[in-house]
């Protein structure tokens, strides 16, 4: 049986179709990327997996039991946490406090003791042990979005949802963030699902990617195949096939 399954899935806002008709499976242990021009849908497709909005249609399962209806605290005990495009740690706690409320959303860890040195743990699995006791504010934008990846880790997840974990970031920055994602992945034994506009690192992390545009699915394959995919390069690239 796959963990997630998305079946006919769709959310409209208002008159706009921002997802129609979506579907795909992800397999435990699976690393997937998600692919699309801007407003093709993927944060939308985040938020309906995490709970934070609902399906208009459709169905989202995790191990075959439905998602749809339950709120994010519940599909985060369920095993499944996101981290956000645009990264808003609590700047006035310490970066150890920031991923302790991770570590107690969705009720993961209900002991605050327990909570503080799991939360330390994870700073150092994304390499901020050094940092858990700055301010999150004085974080560099690599070290608030490693921040975002520790508070969705903390909720011990075993399917991830990446938004956009290395945007802005030099390459050097982007090649640790891969090398850090790769190994978390192991460590925690994960299943991940990325948002990735850094397009070498979308290929070079996923086993598949899946192609959204103007929230439908158009293409779904090996990143070899979707690097020549005629779809793709037209839809996502601009570059007629
Ligand atoms: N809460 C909302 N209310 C109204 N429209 C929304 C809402 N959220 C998203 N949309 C619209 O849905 C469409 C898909 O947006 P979404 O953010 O999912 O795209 P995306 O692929 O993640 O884009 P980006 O790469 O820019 O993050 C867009 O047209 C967006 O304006």
């Amino acid at each position: 049986m796959s963990l997630l399954e998305l079946q006919a899935v769709g959310k409209r806002f208002g008159g706009l179709k921002a997802l129609d008709d979506v579907s795909f499976t992800i397999d435990s242990g699976e690393m997937v990327g998600l692919m699309g021009a801007n407003g093709a849908g993927k944060t939308t497709l985040f938020s309906l997996v995490a709970g934070n909005e609902r399906p208009s249609a459709g169905e989202i399962r995790l191990d075959g039991r439905s998602l749809v209806g339950r709120r994010a605290d519940q599909v985060a005990a369920r095993g499944i946490a996101r981290t956000f495009q645009i990264v808003r740690p609590f700047r006035g706690l310490t970066v150890r406090e920031n991923a302790r409320i991770g570590a107690l959303f969705g009720s993961a860890e209900r002991r605050p003791d327990a909570a503080d040195e799991f939360a330390l743990s994870i700073l150092a699995d994304v390499g901020l042990a050094d940092r858990a006791d700055a301010l999150a504010g004085s974080l560099t934008l690599a070290g608030q979005k490693r921040l975002e990846i520790a508070r969705a880790l903390a909720q011990r997840p075993r399917l991830l949802l990446l938004d956009e974990v290395m945007a802005g970031l030099t390459p050097t920055e982007i090649a640790d963030a891969m090398a850090m994602i790769r190994r978390i992945k192991e460590k925690h034994g994960l299943t991940v699902l990325v948002i990735e506009h850094v397009m070498s690192a979308l290929m070079d992390l996923c086993q598949r990617i899946i192609v959204l545009h103007h929230g439908m699915k158009i293409a779904e394959g090996t990143p070899q195949a979707i690097a020549r995919d005629p779809r793709v390069l037209d839809a996502y690239l601009g570059v007629e096939a």
